[in-house]
């Protein structure tokens, strides 16, 4: 059921001369969610935004929001506030002019421009700063105002073109944070580009990950971490990326070159379904725990090199002549050492190997779970939350 002010995608395209960077995008954006657009560099989330502002024409199919078609409707009808990369603040005017600005062009009466103008400013702690200009700010006090004068408009979709890429690291945790207390205090219909997937992974009720100008999953964020659709999500989210290992179904056993695997029932009744025999088997580096030797049901190789993240190893390892790596704790012997491991069968992706298309993931999965477990599924599939109280006003800076 589509709410008024969900935005939908009806088989769009989008082609710059004879290039064609957005292919039959179906996307149902909700009300007050927190969408997440998410790629590599060059797979269109930048235009799919534009779009939806009305800076970018839509070369076939439909554009809805607000129950219409909005393929012709310009960028100023459209209820829609941006927020870009590099701030796009006037240069010239000071921090109260480029907050007031588009509410003075709509007319708005003074005082309601002044109480917003206040909102905004204690929201983003930028009382001291109202009458200096953009150059008298550091990076994150103009991000700031980029944002409050983006927000003092009221409208119903926030877009946001990647507004915490020019913050240093530290900065940028803190952005998230408020920008999800921002979500909850105003539940405008955020939507936010970036190619940052702990961005993406924090920021999000859902992420639409793409690809070359094609949507390649569209879920939760817990749902694109551990139930990938496809070979690439499962590589394109997580760092170290998963692994990817060929293998191929015979008589009843999971072959991966020289190891052999026998799957659970719940994964055999999934792959015999699948009908097909060549698959890629994907392993997160956090699910392989490695030790010493060969054992049964197991998979292994050569120890090739160990790095030391600190809290953790990675140790690589080559299994049929591919880098294999594991994250861990524990090292399971030095470089050249035979080492193996045991798949935790609930934390495996099997993809097609035609299509790299998953098979699936068997409901057992969801349903053996512990009441824990399932709150914590429950919790991270709503994305993140901040804690703020019923009465409480909001003021995000530190
Ligand atoms: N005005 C334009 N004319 C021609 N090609 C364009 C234009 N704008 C974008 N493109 C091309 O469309 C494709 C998608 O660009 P877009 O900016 O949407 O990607 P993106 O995913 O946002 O990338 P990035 O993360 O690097 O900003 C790219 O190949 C880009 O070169």
């Amino acid at each position: 059921m589509a709410n008024k002010k969900d935005i939908i995608f009806k088989n769009v395209e989008k082609t710059f001369g004879k290039t064609k960077v957005i292919e039959h995008l179906d996307l149902h954006i909700r009300e007050g969610e927190r969408l997440i657009l998410l790629g590599p560099s060059g797979c269109g989330k930048s235009t799919t935004l534009r779009m939806i502002a009305g800076l970018e024409t839509i070369s076939s199919g439909e554009l809805v929001m607000e129950g219409k078609c909005v393929n012709d409707v310009p960028a100023g009808k459209r209820g829609v506030s941006m927020v870009f990369q590099n701030y796009a603040l006037y240069p010239h005017m000071t921090v109260r002019d480029n907050i007031c600005y588009a509410l003075k062009a709509h007319k708005e009466e003074k005082e309601e421009i002044e109480k917003r103008l206040q909102m905004v400013l204690k929201i983003f702690g930028l009382e001291t700063y109202v009458n200096r200009k953009p150059k008298e700010l550091s990076g994150g006090q103009r991000q700031r105002v980029a944002l409050a004068r983006a927000l003092v408009k009221r409208s119903p979709y926030l877009l946001l073109d990647e507004p915490l890429s020019n913050l240093d690291a530290q900065l940028r945790l803190q952005a998230r944070k408020e920008l999800v207390k921002v979500h909850q205090y105003y539940h405008q219909t955020f939507i936010y580009v970036t190619h940052d997937q702990v961005e993406a992974m924090t920021l999000g009720n859902r992420i639409a990950l793409m690809r070359e100008g094609k949507l390649m999953m569209l879920d939760t964020p817990y749902n694109v971490y551990h139930r990938p659709a496809n070979v690439f999500t499962a590589k394109f989210i997580g760092s170290p990326a998963t692994n990817i290992i060929s293998a191929v179904w015979k008589n009843g056993l999971l072959h991966c070159g020289k190891y052999s695997l026998k799957l659970p029932d719940m994964w055999e009744k999934l792959i015999i379904a699948s009908k097909e025999t060549e698959f890629y088997l994907g392993i997160r580096p956090e699910h392989i725990h490695l030790h010493a030797g060969l054992s049964d049901n197991s998979l292994g190789g050569e120890v090739d090199y160990i790095e030391d993240y600190g809290n953790k190893m990675g140790i690589y390892f080559r299994m049929n002549g591919e880098e294999i790596i594991s994250v861990d704790n524990t090292i399971p012997g030095s470089s050249g050492s035979s080492v193996s491991f045991t798949p935790d069968f609930r934390h495996i992706y099997i993809f097609e190997k035609k299509s790299e298309n998953s098979i699936g993931y068997p409901p057992e999965l969801d349903i053996n779970i512990s009441a824990q477990e399932k709150m914590m599924r429950d919790i991270l599939s709503q994305g993140s939350q901040v804690k703020m109280g019923q009465d409480e006003v909001i003021h995000v800076h530190r």
